[in-house]
């Protein structure tokens, strides 16, 4: 079935899960299987440049041409723009989140660069750096016994770091050694730890939770400045979170839920955005939680 948006009325979700989840998840499979070959006509030139090749963690996992974050170039030099990263819509803007993949040992230093150059208020962390027993994230900022590391020319001082059930709250300080007279900047590390690789957290709780503080933290900016959004390779756990973002924020507008439809535009902007049909249905379980206690909460 064709169309890019599917919209479902908050009346009608519930009933909507339901037919949906009908005879093992049926109609479910036939709606993520129609999301299939969504962007992948597009261009990955500068993702699949020979100098670029080592600063991916999945050969297959490329951000395209015409949406990644391009760094300032070093003295014009080829691939120094390059970092594993794409914009994505939210809710809020075209361009509100970063969807990146897990900073590598030799991509660190361009992680900072880009939240100091796009000016990024946070970075929403969803992978864990080690996962039974493999590399998923190497860990790019200064912990309690460290305070303070430099990266390409960027202090980095954990000011504060609070750690709940399922997620660790962060506050970095940034100071640029390079750029005298730039005030320093913050910026919110929000860090959830209960998210496998390639699946779905244990209950919806846990996630919509991490959610709410997420928005409770770093509100919509006028600024309208990317928040990082990042997990191993950027697109299953990174895609399912913005998509619940989106979704949540819809509910007081009394909009309708197209789900579809904003999937499918994560799609055009970076591949396998949602990565698996278990993150699809968790999203839907994700709001149901949500509207359902409504009923006994303001806002969402
Ligand atoms: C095979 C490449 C790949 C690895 C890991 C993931 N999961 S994640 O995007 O949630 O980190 C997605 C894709």
């Amino acid at each position: 079935m064709g169309s890019i948006s599917r919209p479902v009325h908050a009346t009608d979700f519930a009933e909507h899960v339901r037919l949906m989840s009908a005879d093992s998840d049926f109609r479910f499979s036939e709606e993520y299987e129609d999301l299939k070959q969504v962007g992948r006509s597009q261009t990955c030139i500068s993702a699949d440049l020979p100098v670029n090749r080592a600063k991916n963690r999945f050969t297959n996992i490329l951000p395209y041409d015409h949406s990644r974050v391009k760094l300032v170039p070093v003295d014009d030099e080829d691939g120094t723009d390059y970092i594993n990263a794409s914009y994505i819509p939210g809710f809020n803007s075209p361009r509100e989140f970063i969807a990146a993949q897990g900073p590598l040992p030799s991509t660190r230093d361009h992680f900072w660069r880009m939240v100091w150059e796009q000016q990024c208020p946070a970075v929403v962390a969803l992978t864990k750096c080690v996962e039974k027993g493999r590399d998923k994230c190497h860990q790019y900022w200064p912990d309690r016994s460290e305070l303070s590391l430099t990266y390409a020319d960027i202090e980095v001082t954990m000011m504060n770091e609070t750690t709940y059930d399922e997620f660790v709250v962060r506050e970095f300080r940034l100071t640029h050694l390079s750029e005298a007279g730039t005030p320093s900047r913050t910026v919110k590390h929000l860090h959830y730890m209960s998210w496998p690789d390639f699946g779905v957290p244990e209950k919806a709780s846990g996630l919509v939770h991490f959610a709410r503080v997420f928005r409770q933290k770093v509100p919509p900016s006028k600024t309208c400045k990317p928040t990082v959004v990042h997990c191993s390779a950027g697109v299953g756990r990174s895609g399912t979170f913005i998509a619940l973002d989106r979704l949540m924020q819809t509910i007081p507008t009394a909009e309708p839920f197209d789900i579809f439809g904003i999937v499918y535009g994560m799609r055009k902007e970076r591949v396998c955005m949602v990565q698996t049909e278990q993150q699809y249905i968790f999203i839907h379980h994700c709001l149901l939680y949500v509207l359902e206690g409504r009923e006994n909460d303001t806002g969402y």
